[in-house]
């Protein structure tokens, strides 16, 4: 692959990509990027197809990794391809992509991957976009590919080997409490077979016994405890396979399995900036995390939680944020429910937020208009973080999209 030139980053911001370049300054794209570039638009009408052919070449070739994915495959057959798309989409913009595929090849450690399973991928993804993009395919086009799969996988090869030194590739975790907060929302709490090192804002991957191989991400909703236990606030979405048996079927004693820890929105304890921390229905509990991670390190940091949800019944943990606003005189807490109008509009209206650094958690539409009302108000786009929402994240029954609910790919490109 070419030395990446490109600095602009997912969400149209400039960085230094550490290749000399002066952030803000627009450079030329690199003869691969453009070429890759030119395959992905000409195969984005027809991606479901290149899709299909992708898995069934895929599988034809090497049927010993049908094994890997799920029995049913039409939610998330599609998420192996997309990531590789998404990567290749962002061939020039190296610290991104980088972090975003180490990310990658750490998350996939849990389903088994080895690194001799790159080339049988790397084939069936030349094999299906030379098939779709019969245009732009030529040999410059194939030879751009292979460089940057080349580039892709090596990256994902290292970092999972790296990773196997200290991490396993995934942790057993029991249920040992489950507390139904809502007909539809519950509260579980996990103890993991081992310490799962992670930070306050971040989120995992699980998978339940009664789904194999179907992984969901969920936040986590405390802060490191010292007696290592885990807590994820889940909702059962319509279609949901995982989301409704966590929320109806797991009990104490059930065993799930995690992967590691991943997500950007953390807060910088050097840094003596206020937040504003922004969540929507289930979307505060990485908010949680975070006013606990502020309180454990003593800061007297300035925090506005805004909790959003749709009616005075949806805000199933105001009891928690409350108690933790009357115990930190620094914490404020503003519950707004649509009867108030929407979340973003209604953090905005309150007032000025461009000294702070801002965290927002939620549905999809939340986080983007989010995104968008702060920008507008002042706040600079690098105090703005959350996690990267794709349009190229598969679709996920357990998060329904539409502006109801995210779709997330596992740590995609943070906004700064
Ligand atoms: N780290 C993260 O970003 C996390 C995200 N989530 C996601 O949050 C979602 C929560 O879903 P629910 O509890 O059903 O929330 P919900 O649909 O009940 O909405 C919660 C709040 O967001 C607002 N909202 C919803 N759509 C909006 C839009 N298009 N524009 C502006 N405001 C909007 C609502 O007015 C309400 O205040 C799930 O999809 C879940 O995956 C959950 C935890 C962490």
């Amino acid at each position: 692959m070419d030395a990446p030139t490109t600095t602009r980053s997912a969400d149209g911001q400039d960085s230094s990509a550490g290749d000399g370049n002066e952030p803000g300054i627009p450079v030329e794209a690199s003869a691969d990027a453009v070429l890759v570039r030119r395959t992905l638009a000409e195969i984005a009408p027809v991606a479901d197809r290149v899709t299909s052919y992708f898995y069934a070449l895929l599988f034809i070739r090497n049927p010993e990794l049908r094994e890997m994915f799920p029995v049913a495959m039409d939610t998330q057959r599609d998420r192996l391809l997309k990531a590789l798309l998404t990567a290749a989409e962002h061939l020039d913009d190296t610290p991104v992509l980088t972090a975003y595929l180490e990310n990658l090849g750490r998350g996939h450690r849990k389903y088994g991957t080895h690194s001799t399973h790159y080339p049988a991928v790397g084939e069936a993804l030349i094999g299906a976009l030379a098939r779709y993009a019969t245009t732009s395919w030529d040999a410059e086009a194939e030879a751009a590919w292979v460089r940057t799969y080349t580039t892709i996988s090596q990256i994902m090869i290292d970092a999972a080997a790296e990773d196997e030194r200290s991490a396993p590739a995934w942790w057993q975790a029991e249920v040992v409490s489950h507390d139904l907060r809502t007909p539809d929302i519950a509260v579980v709490t996990l103890r993991p077979d081992q310490p799962y090192p992670f930070l306050a804002g971040q989120y995992t991957t699980l998978e339940t016994p009664w789904w194999p191989r179907i992984w969901r991400h969920y936040s986590f909703a405390s802060a490191p405890r010292p007696d290592g236990l885990l807590s994820l606030h889940v909702k059962a979405v319509p279609a949901g396979w995982v989301s409704n048996a966590l929320v109806h079927r797991a009990r104490p004693g059930d065993v799930l399995r995690l992967g590691p820890p991943a997500g950007s929105m953390t807060v910088d304890h050097a840094a003596d900036t206020g937040l504003l921390c922004v969540g929507g229905g289930t979307g505060i509990a990485p908010i949680k995390a975070l006013v606990e991670d502020v309180a454990e390190h003593g800061d007297r940091r300035p925090v506005d939680v805004f909790y959003g949800a749709r009616s005075d019944h949806d805000l199933y943990d105001i009891d928690t944020m409350l108690r933790l606003q009357k115990t930190f005189p620094w914490l404020s807490v503003h519950p707004v429910t649509e009867e108030q109008g929407r979340l973003p509009e209604a953090v905005c209206r309150y007032g000025s937020w461009s000294e702070r650094d801002a965290y927002l958690s939620g549905p999809l539409g939340m986080v983007r208009r989010g995104v968008d009302a702060l920008r507008g108000a002042g706040v600079p786009v690098e105090r703005i973080r959350h996690d990267f929402l794709t349009e190229l994240a598969p679709a996920d029954p357990d998060q329904p999209r539409s502006g109801a609910c995210m779709a997330r790919t596992p740590s995609m490109l943070p906004s700064r």
